[in-house]
């Protein structure tokens, strides 16, 4: 009662200071509800009010909230911050009481639970629930239901809309315990979330544990993993040493072990211990060359359907800076939600994501403008998107401060908390963030060295006589271990795990584990319903049908005798029906396991679709992105007027005639530069990203190459024009309009061309250096043998033949047949002036260019070169993502 006392001395003093008691977090004590996370909007302060006013001798009194009623969503995180600094300071005040009611109202979760899938049943549920007569319709709102347990009472209101609801529990010593129920499914159970703060406080500063409860998600089947003697052999130094039988290095050196869902996996070990060639042989993302077995499920890994129930976060997180937040959610969604799922489901699961990941503040602001930790965790929610039962992570915490790290840490473990497994490499975590991870696998020049949980690692290191002095992280340790600072061990330490020294500290008991009585293996959904109290030690199911892992010692096919689990298609069939009826909590994913095609290697929606995704995609990077566009149509048209003045009206004089040409191939040679640097520049900055989600089985690589090189077509199509139309006219060229129409056809096709061979560059760059460098340097034969230098004759016979596939000397030809071809007939010339050129015909003699020539043939020859380069550019990206995959 004291501490009732003081905490309302405290919130008084804090009103006293003006700030208003929505705003502030009021602690869960016995006077005092919990609900202060409810939406800032309405109701909370009036909540707080009566909640506040409320006194001991209510006992069993049913608290009826009214019209204040929880609306859907929650506070935002400036607000959840600002309370937990409230709390903070009144933590001294979070009596023993508190915690042991928090603990109490966990116990009897089972029965909330339940009565919340009752309301869910139906969004109108409580008018069931009345039919049922265990509600009491309340004539002021949508619905109202109460259950009487023993001694205590539960009143469920739905709001205005009927679509969520919100459940006032009263305990028998009259201690409101708060049920949030989202769309009427989500079952959040503030007593829980009383519980963390009182025992973690730090560890929710961004609610991400909340992230396990997706609940419109895609249902997935948990997946394990289990490898068996993986090694990985890479080629150095020369292919004559290589065919000697020298120059191998074994990177990865015959690595077993599983990782189970529900676990935050760290795979850890000092700089250059083959870390990342683990994690890229874990996702299968590494296949040449690499030896041993991958079981998913206790199958046989098929890459095709693995790389489409994992995603792979890299390090660097390279996402397309001019969309916002939202629109790269809906690109996601778009290409990884079946297409039958409409727009409106779509985008409640992105919502949802957003708003878990703490990203629903930001939904409009544009990539480019994120923090790095907001990118960090759009990077995620991208990938949540269908619910990946398998996440890949390298170096997750690389470049984010502490307090970035430890939520970044806190979301995973929470996704990882939902059913998914998660797999980290880590360099080196500090303390707090070390004590993160369930599962330990650390690695020393390839080998293992560890794995088991994270508590289990100090013991087992001092069973080896390895004693982590007082005060030192262990996660140091180990990597001072795996470094070698104390002596050479790996060998042994590897030994020792080969023998099974390790498999006692192997955490046997997976953190999923099943409540349930269903006898499949592995049949774990990821609807995003498990619940936890976050805490690693202790994550409870209570309720929800998860998984029957039997990991039991010494059964089982490969390492730690984990039971291989049935075939997949079986569990995942059911699991959506097994979870039903194990917990009685109906998903409320928008999106079933049944939309979800999990069996093919093939993607999530058709060529069609993702051609037309990834085209509105790229009009609108090249649309926003500003600087280029910009300067792409500045230039054309200012280069356009100072070319046009510079050559002003000298097309139909025969004394110039001479300038007349070198006009035309400047002209041509602008057109080709514009066209081609920009797409040399831009592709390099795209490969991270289309590789990223190729990777991730987004998009066929035909859908994102036809996409990318049409949403530039119009620019190549509409700027030749601006071009085009201002120097003709101002020069002087033949007035007539089929010799115009011709003249920006050629000009465009150019443009076309050249943007291929931009697009081949760019594929083919390894950087964007090499790119920069490569596209100047790459026209300078094109150029040369464009027959403007030097004319055909003059060439060496043996290099002719760079004549026949240089563009621009089709260009260049197609266009003084244009100007000066097709009967033009005589030139002008200005009394007593002396006119080289009398007629066009000898305009073409003097360059070799026969006015027998055909133009048409100039654009045939031209188009092939396009088609033929963009195939080429084809081959060139497929072989990348290849490449990456060796
Ligand atoms: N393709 C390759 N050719 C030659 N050596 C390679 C190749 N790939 C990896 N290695 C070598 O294998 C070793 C392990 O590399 P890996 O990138 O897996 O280490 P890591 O533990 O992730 O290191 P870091 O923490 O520094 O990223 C390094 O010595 C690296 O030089």
């Amino acid at each position: 009662m004291q501490s009732d006392s003081l905490a309302n001395q405290k919130l008084q003093t804090k009103s006293a200071h003006g700030l208003s008691i929505s705003q502030m977090y009021i602690p869960p004590t016995s006077t005092m509800g919990f609900n202060l996370f409810g939406p800032m909007n309405s109701g909370t302060r009036h909540n707080a009010n009566s909640r506040a006013d409320m006194s001991m001798a209510d006992t069993n009194v049913e608290m009826e909230t009214g019209d204040d009623v929880a609306a859907p969503g929650w506070e935002s995180d400036a607000a959840i911050l600002q309370s937990v600094q409230a709390l903070t300071e009144h933590m001294q005040l979070l009596s023993d009481e508190t915690r042991s009611l928090a603990r109490e109202g966990l116990t009897l979760r089972g029965e909330l639970e339940r009565v919340a899938s009752q309301v869910a049943a139906d969004h109108h549920g409580a008018q069931n629930l009345t039919n049922a007569g265990a509600c009491t319709p309340s004539p002021n709102q949508a619905g109202h239901c109460c259950v009487q347990g023993q001694a205590r009472s539960l009143v469920c209101k739905l709001n205005g809309s009927g679509e969520d609801c919100a459940c006032d529990f009263h305990h028998r010593v009259n201690k409101p315990v708060v049920l949030q129920l989202s769309q009427a499914s989500q079952v959040d159970l503030d007593t829980e979330r009383a519980y963390w703060h009182a025992g973690h406080l730090k560890k929710v500063q961004n609610r991400t544990y909340e992230a396990q409860k997706l609940s419109h998600l895609p249902t997935r089947q948990a997946v394990h993993i289990e490898f068996s003697n993986i090694t990985y052999t890479v080629r150095e130094g020369s292919v004559w040493s290589c065919r000697r039988g020298k120059g191998n290095k074994t990177i990865l050196k015959g690595l077993s072990g599983r990782f189970l869902p529900g676990e935050l996996i760290a795979i850890m070990g000092p700089s250059g211990a083959g870390k990342s060639s683990f994690m890229n042989a874990l996702a299968g993302y590494k296949t040449q060359s690499m030896k041993g077995t991958f079981l998913v499920n206790g199958q046989a890994r098929n890459l095709g359907q693995f790389r489409k129930m994992s995603c792979y976060i890299m390090q660097d997180c390279q996402l397309l800076p001019h969309l916002s937040v939202m629109e790269a959610m809906m690109v996601s969604a778009n290409l990884k939600l079946p297409e039958k799922i409409g727009r409106g489901a779509k985008k409640i699961v992105v919502e949802e994501i957003l708003s878990l990941l703490g990203l629903m503040e930001s939904v409009h602001t544009r990539v480019s403008k994120l923090s790095g930790g907001q990118v960090k965790r759009l990077a995620i929610a991208l990938e949540l998107v269908n619910n990946p039962p398998v996440l890949f992570f390298d170096e997750p915490t690389s470049g984010l401060d502490s307090s970035s790290s430890f939520q970044c840490l806190s979301l995973l473990k929470s996704l990882a908390r939902g059913g998914r497994t998660v797999i980290c490499t880590i360099h080196q975590p500090s303390a707090r963030l070390f004590e993160m991870f369930d599962q330990l696998y650390v690695l020393g020049e390839g080998q293992c060295i560890y794995r088991g949980s994270m508590q289990g690692l100090v013991p087992y290191l001092k069973a080896q006589g390895l004693v982590c002095p007082p005060y030192h992280n262990p996660a140091d340790y180990v990597i001072e271990i795996a470094s070698g600072e104390y002596g050479n061990m790996i060998g042994d330490l590897s030994k020792l795990v080969t023998d099974g020294k390790c498999e006692e500290f192997l955490n046997l008991e997976p953190p999923l584990h099943s409540t349930s009585s269903n006898s499949l293996n592995s049949s774990n959904s990821l609807t995003g319903h498990a619940h936890s109290n976050g805490d690693a030690a202790s994550v409870t199911t209570a309720g929800i049908g998860m998984a029957t892992f039997t990991a039991s010692k010494g059964e089982g096919s490969i390492t730690n005798g984990h039971t291989p689990s049935n075939a997949p298609q079986s569990n995942r069939v059911t699991t959506k029906a097994i979870f039903k009826e194990a917990n009685g909590v109906s998903t409320h994913s928008v999106v079933t396991c049944d939309d979800l095609d999990l069996d093919g290697g093939h993607f999530a929606t058709s060529f069609l679709t993702q051609f037309s995704v990834l085209f509105k995609r790229a009009f609108l990077t090249i649309i926003r992105d500003q600087l280029l566009t910009h300067i792409r149509i500045f230039s054309h048209i200012a280069c356009g007027l100072l070319i046009g003045l510079l050559y002003l009206e000298i097309g139909n004089d025969g004394s110039k005639a001479f300038n007349n040409t070198g006009f035309l191939f400047l002209s041509i040679l602008f057109l080709m530069f514009t066209a081609l640097m920009p797409t040399v520049l831009s592709f390099p900055l795209e490969m991270g990203v289309f590789v990223r989600e190729n990777l991730n089985y987004w998009y066929s690589i035909k859908a994102y190459y036809l996409a990318k090189t049409i949403a530039d077509m119009p620019f190549q199509f509409v700027l030749p024009i601006f071009y085009c139309t201002i120097v003709y006219w101002m020069t002087d060229q033949p007035p007539e309009a089929g010799r115009f129409i011709l003249f920006i056809a050629m000009a465009t096709m150019t443009s076309l061309c050249s943007q291929s061979l931009g697009l081949l560059i760019g594929a083919g760059s390894t950087s964007l250096q090499v790119a920069v460098f490569a596209g100047p340097i790459s026209s300078i034969p094109i150029l040369l043998f464009s027959g403007y230098f030097v004319t055909f004759d003059t060439i060496p016979s043996y290099l002719q033949w760079i004549s026949y596939i240089s563009y621009v000397r089709y260009s260049f030809e197609g266009t003084m047949l244009i100007v000066y071809g097709m009967d033009r007939g005589e030139l002008g010339c200005p009394a007593n002036t002396t006119c080289m050129f009398r007629t066009s015909r000898e305009v073409l003699e003097a360059l070799d260019i026969g006015e027998e020539s055909r133009v048409y043939w100039h654009f045939l020859i031209m188009f092939g070169f396009f088609v033929v380069v963009r195939i080429f550019c084809f081959l060139v990206l497929k072989f990348k993502v290849r490449q990456h995959l060796g």
